[in-house]
């Protein structure tokens, strides 16, 4: 039988092409590379189809939504550590979580309540961090700060609890973050292993996987704690806190495992997500003076409307930097902080690209890849280039689909708009107060990636800092 265009027959990998290629390349770059240089923007390798096809992941995300889960493998991998909350979980337990956590991240008060962390946060820890490091001279590691304050916030914003990861762990936090930090980083190793090693360690209790039993012991016997002490206090003090375990206890009748998963989960999704995020931005824009001054203007036209010369910016002000949030944008195309997601088949498929799919192989989407697409992109599409956000100084968001960074469909982020907050929120008042100077800076030259979930940029980002004269409104600088 005559295979249609795209079939998986065509784009097929072999084993031979994979061990070559291993060895010299980068998994995320390689693929990334075979998937644009495919006709269809899609390839199979070794049974694994990985896509950088717009309509294929439309058909994936949302049109065949149900064919497309998580999967037992991926499931079985986080359990340990995730239980089945939202971000490992599949089915009916998936649908009763995101409902009641949609809610929640659709409620207005809760954007006060993470500008407020925020404010406390950057202000309180993360600036005098980086004025120290302008007055000794010593370069920091800009990645490392970022993913600790990352690890604050989002611990605020799950349960209410600060982390402190930014001043040094405090005694009563610090041994958990200590271990989620650990036991986050074996759960993720595992999906770099054989899923038989590591079972067969697991079972033996040997190494690692020992490491990892004891570490989870201590992370879930303090988010117990945290879940009973939350669920023994007054209605009323429960019903008006912010945080999403308040949330979850005043919206429904959870069980502590349930709220205990669901809060870990939250932990682990919006931590080096973000922290990755704004580590490429302060990269990207480091080589870039003149989109730097354009965020200044945007800053000082933002404060001279409002007359806020207060230590941030508002809400409203974020919102109204339209060219800050496509500097954004466009360091999330190029550096998609999770460049891969992956899916297990459920029943035997054809993509909208004529690619067959069998029960139980896996599809990944593939961000990194179609980013560097000049179907979807234009011919520019390597380029940086905030511009092609905007229109007539407005930005433009662009179709799911086309930009998967966030996933897309029914499992969309739900962290989005308070990532957006917050890496608008922090870029914009270090670039205020600071000039960052990346350290050891080839020019242009891309910086070698670390993959692994999330797209790190490897051996950190030192920098150098200098203080900035900052402009405030007039009229109200005392
Ligand atoms: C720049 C920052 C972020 C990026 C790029 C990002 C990206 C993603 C992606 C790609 C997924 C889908 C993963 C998959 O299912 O394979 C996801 C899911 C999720 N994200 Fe984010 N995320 C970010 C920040 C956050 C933050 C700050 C939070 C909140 C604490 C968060 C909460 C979640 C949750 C709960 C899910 C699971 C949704 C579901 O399965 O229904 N994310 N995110």
């Amino acid at each position: 039988k005559k295979l249609p265009d795209g079939d998986s027959d065509t784009n097929k990998i072999g084993l031979s092409d994979v061990v070559k290629n291993l060895q010299r390349k980068n998994f995320l770059t390689w693929t990334a590379e075979l998937v644009v240089a495919s006709p269809t923007k899609t390839i199979n390798l070794l049974s694994c189809i990985i896509t950088g096809n717009p309509k294929n992941v439309e058909h994936i995300l949302k049109t065949n939504f149900e064919n497309y889960p998580k999967g037992n493998d991926f499931v079985n991998l986080l359990e340990d550590f995730l239980g089945h909350g939202i971000f490992n979980a599949d089915g009916d337990h998936w649908k009763l979580q995101r409902k009641t956590a949609s809610l929640e991240f659709n409620n207005k008060t809760i954007r006060n309540f993470i500008l407020d962390n925020l404010d406390r946060e950057v202000v309180g820890r993360f600036l005098p961090l980086l004025s120290k490091a302008a007055a000794s001279g010593e370069s920091i590691d800009l990645q490392d700060l970022l993913d600790r304050l990352a690890f604050d916030n989002v611990c605020k914003v799950a349960f209410d609890v600060d982390a402190a990861r930014l001043v040094g762990d405090t005694a009563e936090v610090g041994r958990f973050v200590w271990a989620f930090e650990t036991a986050a980083g074996i759960s993720i190793k595992r999906f770099q292993q054989p899923r038989f090693l590591w079972k067969l360690r697991r079972a033996l209790n040997l190494g690692e996987e020992r490491r990892l039993k004891e570490e989870l012991a201590v992370v879930n016997e303090f988010a117990t704690k945290v879940v009973k002490e939350r669920k023994g206090r007054k209605r009323e003090e429960i019903e008006g806190s912010d945080d999403l375990l308040s949330r979850f206890i005043a919206e429904g009748d959870f069980s502590d495992e349930f709220l205990r998963d669901i809060v870990i989960s939250f932990v682990l999704a919006g931590r080096d997500t973000t922290s990755t995020a704004m580590a490429w931005i302060f990269w990207a824009l480091s080589t870039r003076p003149e989109v730097q001054q354009k965020i200044l203007e945007e800053i000082a036209s933002v404060r001279s409307r409002s007359g806020n010369a207060g230590e941030m910016l508002t809400l409203d002000e974020l919102r109204e930097m339209e060219y800050l949030h496509a500097v954004v944008s466009e360091t999330l195309r190029l550096y998609p902080p999770v460049p891969m997601q992956q899916r297990v088949c459920m029943r035997d498929d054809v993509l909208p690209d004529g690619t067959r799919v069998k029960r139980g192989w896996s599809v990944m989407s593939h961000s990194y890849a179609m980013a560097r697409t000049e179907g979807i992109w234009g011919e520019d599409c390597k380029e940086f280039n905030p511009e092609r956000w905007l229109q007539n100084g407005s930005f433009q968001p662009k179709n799911p689909y086309r930009f998967p960074v966030f996933h897309a469909g029914p499992r969309t982020c739900l962290g989005k708009e308070m990532a957006y907050i917050q890496m608008k929120a922090v870029v914009a008042s270090v670039m205020e107060r600071f000039e960052i100077a990346v350290v050891d800076e080839d020019g242009e030259r891309e910086r070698e990636i670390e993959y692994l979930i999330t797209m790190r940029i490897k051996g950190g980002l030192p920098v150098q800092v200098r203080t900035r004269e900052r402009h405030l409104p007039e009229e109200r600088k005392d």
